[in-house]
């Protein structure tokens, strides 16, 4: 699973805090263990020996771990996961990868954390995420409002610059293949969008900012073991 980070610094400030394992572990608690092949499995607590907890997992295999390797399940989190990161009962890494996870299997790529938006690479087109009707939607929607999108957040940074008079930036920020670059096209086409139709020789804004594209990855980026198409990092500007 390939994900990436999108954030606007300049709306407001978000920290997140990954949560540690402060919640009191019991015989019969249902827990998050580390797996070598799954990277996370759940389990049940069967027994408790001072620092060791005996786990038997959803496989069925028992596993001693320490106390602070045992991390809490919230099994009441709803079955398709929530939207929001920061709505979740535990933030830990196995809690926000489950809830990742059960999205991305829903064909959800986008999840907020506050006001940073968390993208995982689909491998496929979805082009019903990105056409015009969806473009409508978003305009002038607040963060939060609709499901989680990258027109949101261009949405926002580029009010926060028309109603501040400040220029903004938007970081988009992954591991390479993740989908930084695509997911620039798509906030370069929504920004277009908004920011008028009006055009020269018959061609709009919108289609004259997605044509200057190859040309700009022509000299940014280049073939790498990982992406045929690499960059590296990628801010965008607006002013
Ligand atoms: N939103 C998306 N929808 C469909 N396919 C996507 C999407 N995002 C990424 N991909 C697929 O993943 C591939 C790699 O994505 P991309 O080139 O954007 O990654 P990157 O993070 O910019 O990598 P690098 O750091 O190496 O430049 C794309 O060529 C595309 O096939």
């Amino acid at each position: 699973m390939e994900a990436l980070l999108i954030s606007v610094p300049y709306v407001s400030n978000a920290f997140i805090c990954l949560q540690a394992a402060s919640v009191n572990i019991i015989v019969g608690s249902h827990v998050w263990v580390e797996d070598p092949v799954l990277a996370w499995i759940d389990g049940k607590v069967i027994r408790i020996n001072g620092q060791e907890v005996h786990v038997r997992t959803a496989t069925g295999k028992m596993v001693v771990k320490e106390i602070p390797k045992v991390f809490p399940k919230d099994t009441e989190a709803p079955p398709g996961g929530v939207d929001d990161m920061t709505k979740l009962s535990y933030l830990h890494e196995p809690g926000v990868l489950q809830n990742l996870a059960t999205r991305y299997e829903l064909n959800e790529i986008y999840t907020y954390t506050g006001n940073i938006l968390i993208a995982i690479n689909p491998f496929q087109r979805l082009p019903h995420l990105y056409d015009s009707h969806m473009m409508e939607q978003y305009r002038g929607a607040a963060l939060g409002e609709l499901s989680p999108h990258v027109f949101a957040v261009a949405d926002v940074a580029y009010r926060a610059m028309i109603n501040e008079g400040k220029s903004n930036s938007i970081l988009v920020s992954g591991e390479s293949g993740a989908g930084k670059t695509e997911t620039t096209k798509m906030l370069m086409r929504y920004l277009a969008y908004l920011g008028g139709r009006s055009g020269v020789e018959g061609r709009t804004v919108e289609q004259q900012v997605l044509e200057s594209n190859p040309v700009l990855e022509a000299f940014g980026n280049a073939k790498t073991i990982r992406n045929n198409n690499s960059r590296s990092v990628i801010v965008m500007e607006l002013f």
